[in-house]
């Protein structure tokens, strides 16, 4: 699993979530490491968001892997965290507004939801025949789970299960998510979780998909 390399949002210290931002320069070198720390792994398929930070830095994986014709699933179900009406602000900004505690209960809390959008971003794009309910006005890391779990139970286990190595290309709280699955980590333990652009968190699994070992400090 790789986080995205460093976005134009993330330099800029601002609440990305659905917003579709680009790379920065260091953002593709991030990109081009974590590549050079995936070769010589044989990958099967790649999953990815379908925001252009988790593309973009999956296509230069494949591209320094020379594994562009290895397919590739871009799904809804891998977007960041939608961070409703907080996305675009500046994070200190909102500290000094709102208060530490409460902007590390947003960012990190497993139940909180950010403030909510007043309604829901238009059904345009990659969004353009997602189901309108499921539209986020701001979610939960529990609202992301949830939405997040059952795309790896239908789509990557059963590619596990035929002993395919997968790569994901994602974002800070969908690996969180993924991790919070993987390793059954407690509602109350997943804040302490953090995930570094473009640093790969390589696990190994057995049969049963239970973790054999993991880089993940
Ligand atoms: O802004 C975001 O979408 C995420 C990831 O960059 O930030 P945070 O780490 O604050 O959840």
């Amino acid at each position: 699993m790789v986080r995205h390399g460093e976005s134009t949002a993330n330099a800029l210290n601002r609440y990305t979530g659905w917003s579709d931002v680009d790379l920065t320069k260091m953002g593709e070198q991030q990109a081009h490491q974590a590549a050079k720390q995936l070769s010589g792994m044989e990958i099967e398929h790649v999953h990815t968001s379908v925001l252009k930070r988790a593309i973009m830095t999956a296509y230069l994986i494949q591209d320094d892997l020379n594994i562009n014709y290895v397919p590739i699933t871009k799904t809804w179900r891998l977007n960041e965290r939608h961070y409703g009406a907080l996305r675009g602000q500046n994070k200190d900004k909102t500290r000094k507004e709102y208060g530490v505690e409460q902007v590390r209960l947003w960012r990190r809390s497993y139940y909180t939801m950010p403030p909510k959008l007043s309604k829901p971003d238009a059904n345009i794009g990659p969004y353009k025949y997602l189901d309108p309910k499921v539209m986020p006005l701001s979610e939960s890391l529990f609202q992301a789970y949830n939405r997040i779990i059952p795309y790896y139970v239908d789509s990557i286990a059963p590619r596990l299960l035929d002993g395919k190595n997968q790569l994901i290309v994602a974002h800070g709280s969908t690996i969180r998510a993924l991790i919070k699955y993987l390793e059954r980590i407690s509602d109350k333990d997943i804040d302490g979780v953090e995930v570094a652009n473009g640093k790969p968190l390589i696990y190994e699994l057995d049969s049963k998909l239970e973790i054999i070992e993991s880089n993940r400090k």
